[in-house]
Order: structure tokens, then sequence, then C-alpha cells
């Protein structure tokens, strides 16, 4: 149990820490982060309870007021703002990937947390964030695609350091990672 919590603040904080890297700012708004890859590792490493309570946590300290996300943003604002999609889907992503990785754990040295990455991290925070995107920004849901197409190649890095971190740590630090 308190175990457990430590590790959910720990990967919270790790959120935050990626928060610190310097974000890159796109026309619609939406940053590209590096702030996905420690949703991606919160799921992949903590799995799907774990995983999503440390996003719960992070969110819940953004909500507060606290300056985590990319820019040192914070405050219920940034709820309303065009990035809500996406923080809705750091949920998501974090959930959708920790039960993938969970049932795959153990297989698939770094590629299967990768796909467990690629299809929480990426697929379902993108369709997420392109529905807010589409909400916030007044497009159709084919423009906020268009949109949302320069986060793919960044994120699809991030899956394969997903994949390898999630592997090392599984060698180094077996118990971290649940069954
Ligand atoms: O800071 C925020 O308010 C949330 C930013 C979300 C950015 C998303 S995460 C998935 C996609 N990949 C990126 O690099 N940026 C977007």
């Amino acid at each position: 149990m308190e175990r457990n919590l430590t590790q959910i603040a720990l990967f919270a904080a790790l959120i935050a820490a990626l928060g610190l890297i310097p974000k890159f700012s796109l026309a619609s708004g939406v940053p590209i982060s590096a702030q996905s890859l420690g949703i991606m590792l919160c799921g992949t490493v903590l799995g799907a309870k774990r995983g999503t309570l440390a996003v719960l946590l992070f969110l819940g300290l953004v909500a507060l007021g606290l300056p985590l996300l990319a820019g040192g943003r914070g405050g219920l604002g940034v709820f309303s703002g065009v990035t809500v999609g996406y923080l809705a889907g750091f949920v998501a992503g974090a959930f959708v990937t920790g039960l993938l990785a969970q049932m795959w754990r153990g297989r698939g040295g770094w590629i299967l947390p990768s796909v467990a990455a690629l299809v929480g991290g990426v697929v379902v925070m993108n369709i997420l964030g392109i529905i807010g995107m589409a909400w916030k920004l007044d497009k159709t849901l084919a423009e906020a695609t268009v949109l949302a197409l320069p986060f793919v190649p960044g994120d699809l890095l991030k899956c394969v350091l997903a994949g390898l971190i999630t592997q090392a740590l599984q060698k180094a630090r077996p118990g971290l990672l649940q069954a």
C-alpha cells in the first residue's frame, strides 16, 4: 500500500519533470510536449490502476494551480483550453496503455510495451485530443486530425523510448512492474 502510493507519487513527479523540457508551440495552440512520454511510462511501468492514479494525481495538482504542465501552466483554466481533449487523453491513454502492458507483461522485450504505448499513448490520446481540438477550435474532425499530424513522429519515438525504458526497469527493478 505505502509502496504503491510512493510509486504513484513518483510517476506523477516524473510527468511534472518532463514538463520542464521546453515545449514547442504549434499554431493550433497544442504544443509538442515530452509529457506524453510520462503518460506512456505510467501505463507501461505501473499498469492500468496505479498508472491512471499517477496521472490523476498529476492533473489534480495542475487543477489546484501548480504550474506543472509544459511551459509552466496550471490552474482550472487549462481544462477549458484547446488541450482539454489531450488532458482527458492523458487519463484514458495511461489506462489503456496500462491494461495492454499488464496483459503482455514479461513478453516481447521492448516491443510489446511500445505497442501498448502506441495504442494508449498515441491512438487513444490523439483521438481524444483531436475531438477536443475540433470542439475548441470549431474545426471538423478531419481538419483537427491534420492539426495533430505533426505530433506523430515525436509520439512514435516516445513509444520506442517507453518500451526500452520499461524493458530496462523490468530487468533492474522487477518489483516495480505489475504482472
Ligand atoms: O500541456 C498541455 O496542456 C497538454 C499538451 C498535450 C500535448 C499532446 S500529448 C500527445 C501529442 N503529442 C505531443 O507532443 N503533443 C500532443
